[in-house]
C-alpha cells in the first residue's frame, strides 16, 4: 500500500516539459537591456511594470553583470532555455509565483553588488545563491507545509520536515537534469558538487522554521563582531540568513509596493484558510482566516518586529551597505502601525 502511495508521490514530482524551442530562440535573439533600465542595482526594484519577457531578460542581465556566462561557459541558448524552464515551473498562484522568485533573486543580486556582500563570496557561491533564489519556491501550490501534512499530500509522504522546500529543491534538480537546461554542464565534478550543496542548503533555509532555529546562532556571531565568514559552517549560516532576507524583502519595498504585495500574500493565505474550512472542516490560523482580515496590519507589525527588523538590523551591522533593507522595513512598520491604530 505504501509502495503504491509512494509511486503516486513520485508521479506528482514529474516536472513539466522544458521551455519551448521558439520561446527560447526569441529570448536568445533579443537584445538584453542594460541593468539600469531594470533598476537591478536598486533595493527598490519592482517587477510590477515588467512583461514576462522582460523578467527573463532581468535574469540574463544579472548573470551577465557577474560575467557568469564566460566564467562558467554557459551557452547563450542553455541560459535562455534554463530561465524559461524555471519560469514555466512556477504555478500562477497569487504570491508564490515566478514574479516572487524573480524579486527574491534581484534582492540577492542587489545585496551582493550594491550591498557589497560579494567580497565575502566566491563566484561559485554567488552562482549558487542566484540559482537558489530563482528556484526556491518552484511548483508552489499556494499552501504551506502544515497544509501538506494535514491533507496527506503526496509531498508530505516524501518529506516529513521542510516538505515544500525539499520539493522546491527536487524541482530545481529536475530542471538542471535536462541537458538543454543545464547551466552547470561545464563545471567540474568538484565544482558541481559544491554549487549544488550551496543551492540545496540555501533553498532548505527558506523554511521559516529553519530560520527560527538558526537565527540566534547568527545573531551571536554578528553581536560578537564576526567578520570572517569563511569557514564552511559560518558561510552556510550567512547564506541561509541572506536567503531569508531576500525571501521577505517585499517588506522593505516602497510603501505602495509593500501594500500591493501584502494583498497578494493575504489572498493566497485566505485561499488556504478557505480550503481548511471547507475541505478539512477546520478553523484556520488568524493569518489565513479572511474573517479576521482587520487584524492584518497588526500581524504585519508583528511579522516586522519578530522576524524582519531583527534580521535586517543584524545584517546591516555587519554589512553596512545593506542598510536600505532595514530602513525600508522600518518605514513600512510605521505605515502598518498607523493602519493598525485606525482599525
Ligand atoms: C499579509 C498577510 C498576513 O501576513 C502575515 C501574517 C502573520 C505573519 S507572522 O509573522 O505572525 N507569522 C510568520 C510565521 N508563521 C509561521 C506564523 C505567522 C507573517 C505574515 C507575512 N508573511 C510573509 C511571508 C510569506 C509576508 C508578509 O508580508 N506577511
Ligand atoms: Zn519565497
Amino acid at each position: 500500500r505504501l509502495m503504491a502511495r509512494q509511486k503516486v508521490a513520485l508521479e506528482c514530482l514529474s516536472y513539466h516539459a522544458t521551455a519551448a524551442q521558439d520561446d527560447t530562440e526569441k529570448l536568445q535573439n533579443a537584445e538584453i537591456p542594460e541593468a539600469s533600465k531594470f533598476e537591478l542595482y536598486s533595493f527598490d526594484f519592482s517587477d510590477i511594470h515588467l512583461t514576462d519577457d522582460e523578467t527573463c531578460m532581468c535574469v540574463i542581465r544579472m548573470f551577465k553583470e557577474f560575467n557568469f556566462l564566460e566564467k562558467f561557459r554557459i551557452p547563450q541558448q542553455v541560459m535562455c532555455r534554463y530561465v524559461l524552464s524555471v519560469k514555466k515551473n512556477y504555478r500562477p498562484v497569487k504570491y508564490h509565483n515566478w514574479r516572487h522568485a524573480l524579486t527574491v533573486a534581484q534582492t540577492m543580486f542587489a545585496m551582493l553588488k550594491t550591498g557589497k556582500m560579494e567580497q565575502f563570496m566566491n563566484d561559485l557561491e554567488m552562482l549558487g545563491l542566484l540559482v537558489a533564489c530563482l528556484s526556491h519556491d518552484l511548483d508552489h501550490r499556494g499552501t504551506n507545509n502544515s497544509f501538506q501534512t494535514k491533507t496527506d499530500s503526496p509531498l508530505a509522504l516524501l518529506y516529513s520536515t521542510s516538505t515544500m522546500e525539499h520539493h522546491h529543491f527536487d524541482q530545481c534538480v529536475m530542471i538542471l537534469s535536462q541537458d538543454s537546461n543545464n547551466i552547470f554542464q561545464m563545471l567540474s565534478p568538484e565544482e558541481y558538487r559544491r554549487v549544488m550543496r550551496v543551492v540545496e542548503q540555501a533553498i532548505l533555509s527558506t523554511d521559516m522554521a529553519m530560520y527560527f532555529k538558526k537565527k540566534n546562532q547568527f545573531l551571536q556571531l554578528t553581536d560578537n563582531g564576526e567578520f570572517d565568514w569563511q569557514t564552511e559552517e559560518k558561510k552556510e549560516l550567512l547564506c541561509g540568513m541572506m536567503m531569508t532576507a531576500c525571501d521577505v524583502s517585499a517588506i522593505a519595498k516602497p510603501w505602495e509596493v509593500q501594500h500591493e504585495v501584502a494583498k497578494l500574500v493575504a489572498d493566497e493565505f485566505f485561499e488556504q484558510g478557505d480550503l481548511e474550512k471547507l475541505k478539512l472542516n477546520e478553523q484556520p490560523v488568524a493569518m489565513m482566516d479572511r474573517e479576521k482580515k482587520d487584524e492584518l496590519p497588526q500581524m504585519q507589525v508583528g511579522f516586522i518586529n519578530a522576524i524582519c527588523l531583527p534580521l535586517y538590523k543584524a545584517l546591516s551591522e555587519s554589512f553596512p551597505w545593506v542598510k536600505p533593507l532595514y530602513d525600508g522595513c522600518d518605514r513600512n512598520r510605521e505605515q502598518w502601525q498607523k493602519l493598525a491604530e485606525q482599525v
